[in-house]
């Protein structure tokens, strides 16, 4: 049964009565500003329809919300009002009608002006001085918030007079008081890095804010203001309309935006309504839409007021940024580069100007902070072009039985594990050679100069590629000839519609696939850096490849490294460690290295692992490197002496780490690692490969290179082979080639036109080849 028109009154009271609380006495709203307004047109409309219904409490004779009683109170001596609303053209006509027929019949003259979202307040001069300032409170009764007043920067504590004039006795100049976006972000950013509450919203961000008990807190937030009215005055005469108001006070040294004009009637106000709306995601602080005054006081006074609102206003909303819907389910999308971002799926809800059904949840620590789960009521925010948004959830409409999300385990698209290392904000899906979602991004990189460097291979012609399905993974390259080329060119150059000249007088060029094709071709030789850093692996740029392929020697052993083992190679940490052990794990990944291998690819410079790190190959090291909790390098040393192989290790029960000496937390700590199967699994096989390493390493350290640990110094030109391969050739030898002779140079190599270096060398000593010695002994050592 449909409750009756006193009853839903009733109840529109309770719900008003309620919002108005919680947004203007604690600053912290849970409704949407769009619903409260529907709520109290709803009851306006009620109370029109039967006027009996009109209480004399009724929230829509009334100006915001009685005094929090933090601070002390002000009466206003003359009211600060609210503004009537208008949502459609239709009501503004009306409200330009209705001043037409009760003014002198003219077409009116307005004051149209931004309608700034922050809130509004009283600032007092006397004699020039600012002594006072207040909220609105409920219209009558502010509260003092002079304080916190006086730390904002826009604020002048001491009028400007303008030329040749006293200050005024009293001068109550009322504006807004408002956050800009950049302070607010700047504000919400750091909030967040320190783990504080964020701002809901910029609005809200500068009520709060001046509603500190403490200045020194107000103070800290980036706070600003605009005047756009008067209250009392005395002791000096005020100009006779609205514009002339807002210049006069500007010539008092008090902020007036410079946005503000006059337009006259429906066409002039509506023009600037459309203006104002096109810059208002460009402007620096938010406004929710704009408001027409009546530009002549004359013809203010002869309108007048209702109980809450003058009759010679209007604010003319624009389209809300926030709106209320329910979450129908909680997905995850897989960007270009592998990075799981969390959004929902929702009842359509129409939220700046359009509607929307899905919005972002940013990351799974934005979801974990707003609590969002599946059936939840949301407020969803939508400014300008950007991707709407979950900014909180109305947890009194949270159903029963809903549970926290959490992100999914694999990758949707793929199947592969979603990973998130400490300390990350992304999750990331670790797919990266079969997600079909990073497919264009991975052929990109792996073609690209300093990876497998093949020329001709672009951007357009990967995404046609992929498009059209003639790509699996990286693989499938060297399986594509000219005529595939070709056709994907032309069905890319179809789509697009960029059909060239040659195309369609039927002379297909197809020069370009040919050297394609042998680009890709040269590629198949290639070293271990190159195809490691092509693999696209999370963190691994070129130099870690580098280190990789110079400390394991050959691609076999990387991809069957336990993840600790990384951690041997300098500079690669355990976040780099773990995303390496990740993307191996995936059989996925390793499949299509197998296919890159059987296609032909071949890395030309596989050669032993490097002795240094022989030092490294230890079970203390290994436990150390494992990130087994409370479990220090000291004490993972006392373990592995205590049991110097990892079997045995496996076999010991936690009494036994205690009578090794570990203290019992670490000994507790190390049973439970243990005895997780994964774990056990992977210490052995590590074990296992730390063996084969040792076993593969170069007997004698001295045998690496004939000129391990001897310094090279080249000068001059050299004939035979030009400076960076002489360079190369000697550093494959072991040699250490430097810039500058010193005592320590094992030899200079001198080509023609050598200077000071030779000079130098010859000053000290240092022994001189010249290039035929060298390359009499290149010859002989290769
Ligand atoms: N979400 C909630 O629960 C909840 C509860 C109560 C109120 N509200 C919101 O608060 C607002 C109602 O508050 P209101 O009574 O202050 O009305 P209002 O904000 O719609 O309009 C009046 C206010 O506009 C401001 N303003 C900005 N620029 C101005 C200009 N150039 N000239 C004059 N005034 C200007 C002033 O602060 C003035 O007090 C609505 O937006 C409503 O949705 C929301
Ligand atoms: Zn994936």
């Amino acid at each position: 049964m449909s409750p009756t028109p006193q009853q839903r009154a009733a109840e529109l009271r309770r719900l008003i009565d309620d919002a108005n609380y919680r947004y203007h006495v604690l600053d912290d709203p849970e409704l949407p500003d769009v619903e409260y307004d529907r709520l109290l047109r709803e009851l306006a409309a009620l109370e029109a329809a039967d006027p009996s219904l009109r209480t004399p409490d009724s929230p829509t004779l009334r100006v915001g919300g009685a005094p929090s009683g933090k601070f002390a109170t002000v009466q206003h001596a003359v009211p600060m009002l609210s503004l009537g609303n208008a949502f459609s053209e239709e009501e503004v006509a009306d409200f330009v009608a209705r001043i037409v027929r009760e003014g002198d019949g003219a077409e009116p003259v307005f004051s149209v002006e931004p309608k700034f979202d922050g809130l509004a307040i009283s600032l007092r001069y006397e004699d020039g001085l600012f002594v006072r300032g207040a909220t609105r409170g409920d219209g009558a009764t502010g509260e003092d918030v002079t304080a916190n007043l006086r730390t904002i920067k826009a604020i002048p504590l001491r009028l400007r007079a303008p030329e040749g004039m006293e200050a005024p006795a009293v001068l109550e100049v009322r504006g807004e008081v408002y956050m800009p976006r950049a302070g607010f972000e700047a504000w919400n950013a750091w909030a967040l890095a320190n783990g504080g509450k964020p701002l809901a919203n910029p609005r809200n961000g500068a009520a709060g804010s001046l509603r500190q008990l403490d200045p020194a807190v107000t103070a800290k937030r980036p706070l600003a203001f605009f005047a756009y009215a008067l209250g009392e005055v005395e002791g000096v005469d005020v100009p006779d309309t609205h514009s002339g108001v807002l210049a006069w006070l500007r010539g008092f040294g008090l902020p007036v935006s410079p946005l503000v004009e006059r337009a006259s009637g429906l066409a002039g106000v509506l023009d600037y309504y459309r203006r104002i709306g096109e810059m208002r995601d460009a402007l620096p602080y938010d406004i929710d839409g704009v408001v027409y005054k009546v530009d002549s006081h004359a013809l203010q006074r002869a309108l007048g007021f209702v109980s809450r609102a003058p009759r010679w206003a209007i604010a003319h909303k624009f389209p809300a940024q926030e709106e209320a819907t329910v979450v129908e389910s909680i997905e995850v999308n897989v960007g270009r580069t592998g990075a799981v971002t969390p959004w929902v799926l929702m009842q359509p809800v129409h939220v700046g100007g359009v509607t929307v059904t899905r919005a972002t949840l940013h990351n799974a620590d934005q979801v974990a902070r707003l609590d969002v789960r599946v059936g939840d009521s949301v407020i969803v925010r939508r400014a300008g072009d950007v991707i709407p948004e979950v900014v909180r959830v109305i947890p009194e409409r949270r159903p029963d039985g809903t549970t926290p999300w959490r992100m999914p385990g694999r990758c949707p698209v793929c199947g592969s594990e979603i990973v998130r290392e400490e300390g990350e904000v992304v999750a990331r899906c670790s797919g990266e050679l079969v997600c079909p979602a990073q497919r264009v991004q991975g052929l990109f990189h792996f073609a690209s100069r300093r990876a497998m460097d093949i020329e001709g291979l672009g951007e357009r012609l990967i995404q046609a590629l992929v498009d059209f399905d003639q790509v699996q993974s990286i693989a499938d390259l060297y399986r594509l000839g000219v005529g595939d080329f070709v056709e994907m060119k032309r069905r890319a150059d179809e789509r697009d519609g960029t059909t060239p000249e040659t195309v369609r007088s039927g002379k297909v060029a197809t020069k370009w696939a040919e050297n394609l094709v042998a680009a890709i071709e040269r590629s198949r030789e290639t070293t271990l850096e190159r195809f490691l850093f092509a693999l696209g692996i999370e963190h691994v740029g070129e130099s870690t490849a580098k280190a990789l392929a110079v400390w394991f020697g050959d691609l076999d052993r990387i991809r069957r490294a336990p993840w600790p083992l990384f951690k041997r190679v300098p500079d690669i940490g355990d976040e780099v460690a773990r995303a390496l052990g990740h993307f191996f794990d995936q059989p996925g990944n390793q499949a299509v290295i197998d296919d890159l291998l059987a296609a032909g690819v071949h890395i030309t410079d596989a050669h032993p692992p490097s002795p240094k790190l022989r030092e490294g190959l230890t079970l203390a090291q290994l436990l150390a490197d494992s990130g087994i909790p409370k479990l220090t390098p000291l004490r993972a040393k006392q373990l592995a002496d205590a049991f110097p192989d990892a079997g045995t290790l496996l076999d010991q029960e936690r009494h036994n780490f205690v009578i090794a000496g570990l203290p019992d937390e670490a000994a507790t700590s190390v049973a439970e690692w243990l005895s997780i199967d994964a774990n056990a699994r992977m210490l052995l096989a590590a074990a296992a490969m730390q063996a084969e390493l040792l076993a593969a390493l170069p007997e004698d350290e001295a045998a690496v290179g004939p000129l391990d640990g001897v310094t090279v110094v080249i000068t001059g030109t050299l004939e035979a082979m030009g400076r960076d391969e002489a360079k190369a050739t000697l550093e494959a030898l072991g040699a250490k080639v430097s810039g500058s002779v010193s005592k320590k140079t094992g030899f200079v190599v001198a080509g023609a036109e050598a200077g000071s270096k030779l000079a130098r060398a010859t000053e000290l000593g240092v022994e001189v080849w010249d290039e035929a010695r060298l390359l009499a002994f290149l010859a002989e050592h290769r």
